[in-house]
């Protein structure tokens, strides 16, 4: 007996019920009509989307979303329907995964392990389910998981002793790098333990800090992957089994942590500019690496012609940085404006003056320079209706190394959780593909430029020396005796340490920005700003 099995990886919007289901409705049409699918399997939660916070605290859309099932279970037939939706029964709600079959509700299952870790809050919205569900379609016996499920040992093994033949797994699994191989890891042995093959079909697409690469997969008995998706792509696939055997099928090219990470970013960028209704996307181009990549993830990722970036040189601003801004705008055929600062710095220096008479120039100078640059990249977002990307990167939010309204005004910080060393990597991996980014600005040491001949060194410890001490404070949550046993000098730890600490302020006041590492500043690292706690 051959079963056709369709995994719909598939991009919801959050909130957006009416636009789910119809995406559920096409993409179930097209696995029947196109690709003679007996069922077609969706992500967790596809007809609220994943995840949606607080709105799963309101009836009106908890109200919706059950009624969305119903409406589905009539426009659908001769596919058999799993899909997950947030199911209310009396005064408790659940995390559910729901067969539709030619209008008959086959079986509804009710996740058991609700994550409420990293960046999961499940248990503040959803009731635990307390055991398998197997139903029998076509003669095989089938059982239903949700996404933390599979990673809980126990699960996968109760749906096996419950009588399942085949596990139908639903995801909404976020990325980070190296998530792939973590999945299909964590997965694999318990799969091969219980004898159970697996469909493991997760979402795509960017939510805000989030990003789910999809990379959906299919397991044998054995806990071979016998079908893997592309990753960051809306896919629907299909994968025949004789019995409960997957037939070999197509097995995408193996992924590469950079290219990846470097997707995931585009994604995100992509995602956020589209779901939040923007004309596209604007930033101040420096002559810097982090503008530089910025700017190619912003054009991989919407297209040259819906990105500009503004010059806007200061008396400290070297030439050669001009340059290779104008440089890179052309290489990458985005519009440029020039627009110098100096008339701003002046004017507001003059009308300050009275009251700093006597003081020494020191960072307030050159946070204005920043915060003039911040003015002028917000008008051009009010007027064009243009999303302002931040250019931060991760070692510069940890440290508090960038201004406050100045260049941290914008509406999405892409590189916030890109450690400085991998925007190097990444910026070479993207010339790999085609030279983008001028070799100069790959070489010139990183500066401020705010201050005459100013070096980020001048104040911070080297890059190659920082890095690895913030991922080891903040992914990694080691003391500062563990981290100079690794042989790190005290001072440089001290120095980082208490800037991370001192600086929790800033990051709550920065814009979203893309999760890439298994620890990002936001849902995922919830610090008190006043704190009494010293890490050094
Ligand atoms: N706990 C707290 N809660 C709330 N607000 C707090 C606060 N502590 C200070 N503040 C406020 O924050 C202000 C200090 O922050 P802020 O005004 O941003 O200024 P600040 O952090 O003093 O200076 C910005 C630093 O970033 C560097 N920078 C700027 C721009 C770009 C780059 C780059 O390379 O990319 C580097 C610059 O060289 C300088 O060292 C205080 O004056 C105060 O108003
Ligand atoms: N001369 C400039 N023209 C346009 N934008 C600028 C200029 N200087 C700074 N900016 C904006 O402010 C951000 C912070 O710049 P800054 O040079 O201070 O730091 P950085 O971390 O070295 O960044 P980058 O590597 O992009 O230069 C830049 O990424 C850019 O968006
Ligand atoms: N939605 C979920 O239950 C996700 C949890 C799971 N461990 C994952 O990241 O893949």
């Amino acid at each position: 007996m051959t079963l056709k099995i369709a995994l719909a990886q598939t991009n919801f919007l959050v909130g957006n019920i009416a636009a789910n289901v119809d995406n559920i409705v096409t993409a179930a049409h097209y696995a029947r009509d196109n690709l003679h699918a007996d069922i077609v399997i969706f992500p967790e939660l596809c007809i609220t989307g994943y995840p949606a916070e607080d709105l799963l605290l309101r009836k009106d859309f908890i109200n919706t979303a059950n009624n969305a099932v119903y409406q589905l279970a009539e426009r659908i037939d001769g596919i058999a329907l799993v899909v997950g939706y947030p199911e209310q029964a009396d005064d408790k709600l659940y995390n559910s995964a729901v067969v539709l079959h030619n209008g008959v509700m086959l079986a509804n299952y009710r996740k058991q392990a609700l994550p409420n870790y990293g960046v999961f809050d499940e248990q503040r919205y959803f009731s635990a389910g307390n055991q398998p569900c197997v139903f029998e379609f076509n003669g095989l016996f089938i059982g239903l998981a949700l996404c933390e499920d599979v990673w809980q040992a126990g699960i996968i093994a109760a749906n096996k002793q419950a009588g399942a033949e085949l596990l139908l797994a639903l995801n909404a699994s976020p990325f980070h790098s190296g998530k792939i191989y973590q999945r299909e890891k964590t997965i694999s042995p318990q799969i091969k333990a219980a004898a159970l093959p697996l469909v493991y079909v997760n979402q795509v697409g960017g939510q805000d800090e989030l990003i789910f690469d999809g990379a959906s997969f299919v397991m044998n008995a054995i806990g071979e992957v016998v079908f893997r998706a592309t990753e960051f792509t809306e896919q629907l696939s299909v994968v025949e089994f004789e019995g409960n055997h997957p037939l070999n099928s197509s097995l995408a090219a193996p992924y590469s942590k950079i290219s990846s990470d470097y997707q995931a970013l585009v994604l995100g960028i992509k995602d956020y500019v589209r779901k939040n209704g923007f004309h596209g996307a604007l930033l101040g181009l420096s002559g810097g690496v982090d503008s530089a990549l910025v700017l190619a993830l912003a054009v991989d990722a919407l297209g040259a012609n819906k990105v500009e970036v503004v010059l806007m040189p200061s008396r400290y601003t070297q030439d050669m940085s001009n340059e290779d801004a104008v440089l890179q705008a052309n290489a990458l055929g985005v519009k440029y404006h020039i627009i110098p600062i100096e008339p701003a710095v002046t004017a507001f220096t003059d009308m300050l003056s009275v009251v700093f008479a006597g003081n020494t120039h020191d960072t307030t100078e050159e946070n204005i320079q920043a915060r003039c640059r911040g003015v002028v990249l917000m008008a051009l977002s009010n007027k064009q209706g243009k999303l302002l990307l931040t250019t931060g990167n991760k070692s510069e939010m940890s440290v508090g190394y960038a201004t406050l309204y100045g260049d941290m005004a914008g509406g999405f910080a892409p590189i916030k959780d890109v450690p400085k060393l991998l925007v190097y990597q990444l910026a070479r991996y993207r010339n790999s593909v085609s030279v983008v980014i001028p070799e100069r600005v790959l070489i010139r040491p990183p500066s401020a430029e705010l201050a005459p001949d100013q070096k980020d060194e001048d104040s911070l410890p080297p890059y190659d020396v920082l890095d690895p001490i913030l991922e080891r404070y903040v992914e990694q949550d080691q003391s500062s005796e563990d981290i100079i046993a690794a042989g790190f000098r005290p001072d440089q730890v001290a120095r980082a340490i208490s800037l991370v600490d001192k600086n929790e302020y800033k990051r709550r006041q920065s814009p979203p920005g893309i999760r890439i590492t298994p620890r990002a500043f936001g849902r995922d690292r919830r610090y008190p700003i006043t704190s009494g706690y010293k890490g050094i």
